[in-house]
């Protein structure tokens, strides 16, 4: 297994964010953790990131106790987090480590072509759209060749018909670079539009993990709407019925 958590417990000042969670995710595979704003799904991502401690239970990356943060690991935020200063080039390279002079610079060149903008090299980050500030910060990503990528609503502050093209960008480059992949998302059409699973979160539990069963590259035919509705009715069911989540949780 890539990443491993079991029986993780997180707390803020002893309130629990995450009650007990139990996910398994195998070396290549694609996971998206959906969920209500504030239940945790970032917090998941920081603890998966080394980023912050487990109050309880165990976290193992490659089946061994995971400990501070995983210089194999890569994080992709909603905002590109690109330094002003640097051009687009040098933006990229940062994500290279071990690796220096020309050898780095060919990496990062590589990396920028494989999200197509190999031509904006060396310009400054001001003068590219949000879009295109996403896709250097993909290639940052990408040129430090993680082993897990994290995504935490990368597309979030994209407009639509950008956002679904970078949807299909990285689930073309995850498909060449078969990384493993968790995907933080509001939204449901993104999660199955790039998913092997979708990981629902209510109340710091795990309340539906649902396989993505679909062809790639994905349609968004019938069978595209029909994984969306499940996921949503239960998001719905669970909203509606209130405390009646525990329930819900076991008769998946
Ligand atoms: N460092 C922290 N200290 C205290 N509380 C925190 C901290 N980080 C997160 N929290 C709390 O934990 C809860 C979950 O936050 P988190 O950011 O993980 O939710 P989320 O599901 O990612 O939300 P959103 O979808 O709105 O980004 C929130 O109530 C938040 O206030």
């Amino acid at each position: 297994m890539a990443i491993r958590l079991e029986r993780v417990v997180k707390r803020f000042d002893d309130r629990p964010v995450l009650k007990d969670i139990n996910l398994a995710v195998r070396e290549g595979e694609f996971v998206a953790i959906v969920g209500r704003s504030g239940c945790g799904k970032s917090t998941l991502l920081r603890l998966a990131a080394g980023l912050d401690p487990v109050s309880e239970g165990s976290l193992l990356r490659g089946g061994k106790p995971a400990e501070g943060v995983d210089p194999a690991t890569r994080v992709m935020f909603q905002d590109a987090r690109l330094l002003p200063w640097k051009s687009v080039l040098d933006n990229v390279r940062i994500g290279i480590r071990g690796v220096s002079g020309k050898d780095a610079e060919l990496k990062a060149r590589e990396a920028l072509q494989l999200v197509g903008l190999q031509d904006r090299a060396g310009d400054w980050p001001s003068v590219l759209s949000g879009g295109q500030r996403q896709r250097v910060a993909l290639a940052r990503a990408l040129a430090g060749e993680p082993r897990l990528l994290l995504f935490d609503e990368p597309l979030g502050a994209l407009d639509a018909l950008t956002r679904i093209e970078m949807q299909r960008l990285i689930e073309r480059l995850w498909e060449k670079r078969r990384f493993t992949a968790l995907l933080v998302t509001h939204d449901v059409s993104e999660a199955v539009a790039l998913a092997d699973r979708v990981v629902l979160i209510e109340e710091g539990r795990i309340a539906l993990d649902l396989p993505v069963s679909l062809a790639r590259p994905r349609e968004r035919d019938s069978g595209f709407a029909y994984f969306e509705k499940r996921i949503l009715d239960r998001v719905l069911r669970t909203e509606e019925s209130g405390s009646g989540l525990q329930k819900l949780a076991y008769d998946i």
